[in-house]
C-alpha cells in the first residue's frame, strides 16, 4: 500500500474551474498506478463563493485547507470586480486571506521550458534554449498586505509596502537552499536605489548570502531584471524577490515557458502546500474550453513531489506532459503557427492526451 492523503481541491472561478479537474484526474490516476490512497474534497473561493456566502473565503472552505495535506487550486476573478473597482468584496481577498492563514510565504514559480515548445514563444528559440529558471516569489508581505487607505474626499490612496526581516530571512533561506541544489547561482531583485523596504531586503539578502559561500549573489534593480529576463533568460537560475515584483516579473517569464498556461506553482510555509497555475481566471477564454490545463497539471506534479514526496510519480506526470507535447498536441496559446504537424484542441481533449500518457 502507498501512501494516504487528504487533498482539498478548490476550482475556484472562470478557467479555474475548467482545468483543475484535469490537475484532479491526473492526482487520480497516480493513486490508482502505484496503489496510493487520495481522497478528494472541494471547496469554493473566489466570486462564487461571494455568489453562495457573502464570503471569498467561508470559514468551511478554510477549515477544510486546515484539515487537509495539500491543495490543488484554480484561479479566482470574476470581470464584474475588474470593472467596478469600487466593490469592496472582491474575490482576491479569499486568495490573499487563503496564503495568509495557512502561512504559505514562499512561492515557488519554476520556469520550466519544454524543448517541444521552443518555437511557441514570440522570444527566439536561440535566446530560449537552454533557460531553466526557478522563481521564490515572497507570498504573504509587501503592498498585497500593507495598510491600504483611501482619504475621506476619496482623492488620493496608498498601499503600504512593508517587510519585516523575518519574512525576508525565511524566503531568502528557501531560495539559497534551491540554489544550493541546482547551479548554485542566486539573484535577488528589488528596488533599493529608491524603496526603504527593498533596502531592507537587501541588507538582509546580504546578510544571509554570507551563510551560502557557495552560491555565487547577484542583486538586481527589477526594472533591469524584467529586461534581462527576456534579453538572455540562461543567465538566471534561482531568482528571489518580493511579492509585487514576483507577481509581475513571472507573468513576463511564462514567455519562456511559452504561455500562461504552462507555468505551475507551490506555494509553502508552516505547514499545508497550496499548488496552483499562475494564471488567473482569463475572462477572455473562460466557458470557450480552450484553456490551456497543463500548468493545473504541473500544478499537481509539484504537489506530489514536495508536499508527499512523491518524486517519482512526480516525474512520471512531467514525462506524460512532455510525451503529449512530443506527439504535437497543443491547445491555442501554445500552437505553433509556423508548424503543421500539430494537432489543436481544447481542455479537455488535451487532458485526455495527457491522462492517456500517464497510463
Ligand atoms: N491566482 C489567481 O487566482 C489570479 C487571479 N487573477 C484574476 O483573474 C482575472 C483575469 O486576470 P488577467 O489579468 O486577465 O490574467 P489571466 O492570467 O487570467 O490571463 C492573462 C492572459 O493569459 C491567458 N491565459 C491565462 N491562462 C491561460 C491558460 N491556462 N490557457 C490559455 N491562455 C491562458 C488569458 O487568456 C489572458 O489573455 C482577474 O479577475 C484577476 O484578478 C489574476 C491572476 C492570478
Ligand atoms: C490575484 C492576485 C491576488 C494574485 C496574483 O496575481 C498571483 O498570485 O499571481
Ligand atoms: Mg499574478
Amino acid at each position: 500500500m502507498g501512501v494516504e492523503k487528504k487533498i482539498l481541491v478548490i476550482p475556484g472561478d472562470g478557467i479555474g474551474q475548467e482545468v483543475t479537474t484535469w490537475g484532479q484526474k491526473v492526482l487520480t490516476a497516480i493513486a490508482a498506478n502505484y496503489h496510493h490512497k487520495f481522497t478528494f474534497e472541494e471547496g469554493i473561493m473566489g466570486h462564487v463563493a461571494i455568489e453562495a456566502t457573502g464570503d471569498p473565503l467561508p470559514e468551511e472552505t478554510l477549515q477544510k485547507a486546515k484539515n487537509s495535506d495539500a491543495i490543488l487550486f484554480g484561479a479566482i476573478g470574476h470581470a464584474k470586480y475588474d470593472n467596478d473597482p469600487t466593490l469592496k468584496v472582491r474575490p482576491e481577498q479569499g486568495l490573499l486571506k487563503i496564503r495568509k492563514e495557512l502561512g504559505l510565504y514562499a512561492n515557488l514559480r519554476p520556469i520550466k521550458l519544454f524543448d517541444e515548445l521552443l518555437e511557441a514563444s514570440s522570444i527566439k528559440p536561440e535566446i530560449l534554449r537552454g533557460s531553466d529558471i526557478l522563481f521564490f516569489r515572497e507570498l504573504t508581505g509587501d503592498v498585497y498586505f500593507g495598510e491600504k487607505k483611501r482619504t475621506e474626499d476619496r482623492n488620493t490612496a496608498s498601499d503600504l509596502m512593508i517587510y519585516h526581516r523575518y519574512e525576508v530571512e525565511r524566503i531568502a533561506r528557501k531560495a539559497y537552499e534551491a540554489a544550493r541544489n541546482r547551479r548554485k547561482k542566486l539573484c535577488s531583485v528589488d528596488k533599493a536605489n529608491v524603496l526603504e523596504a527593498s533596502r531592507l531586503w537587501r541588507e538582509v539578502m546580504q546578510e544571509v548570502a554570507k551563510e551560502y559561500p557557495d552560491v555565487e549573489t547577484e542583486h538586481m534593480f527589477i526594472d533591469n531584471a524584467a529586461m534581462q529576463l527576456i534579453k538572455d533568460p540562461k543567465r538566471f537560475d534561482v531568482v528571489v524577490t518580493g511579492n509585487l515584483f514576483g507577481d509581475i516579473l513571472t507573468d513576463e517569464a511564462s514567455q519562456i515557458a511559452g504561455s500562461m498556461g504552462m507555468l505551475a506553482s507551490a506555494s509553502v510555509g508552516d505547514k499545508t502546500g497550496f499548488y496552483e497555475p499562475i494564471h488567473g481566471s482569463a475572462h477572455d477564454i473562460a466557458g470557450k474550453g480552450i484553456a490551456n490545463p497543463l500548468a493545473s497539471i504541473l500544478s499537481a506534479a509539484l504537489m506530489l513531489d514536495i508536499s508527499f514526496g512523491l518524486k517519482t510519480e512526480s516525474q512520471r506526470v512531467i514525462k506524460a506532459v512532455e510525451a503529449t507535447l512530443r506527439q504535437g498536441y497543443r491547445t491555442m496559446d501554445i500552437a505553433n503557427k509556423h508548424t503543421v504537424n500539430e494537432f489543436i484542441m481544447g481542455t479537455d481533449a488535451m487532458g485526455a492526451k495527457v491522462l492517456e500518457n500517464l497510463n
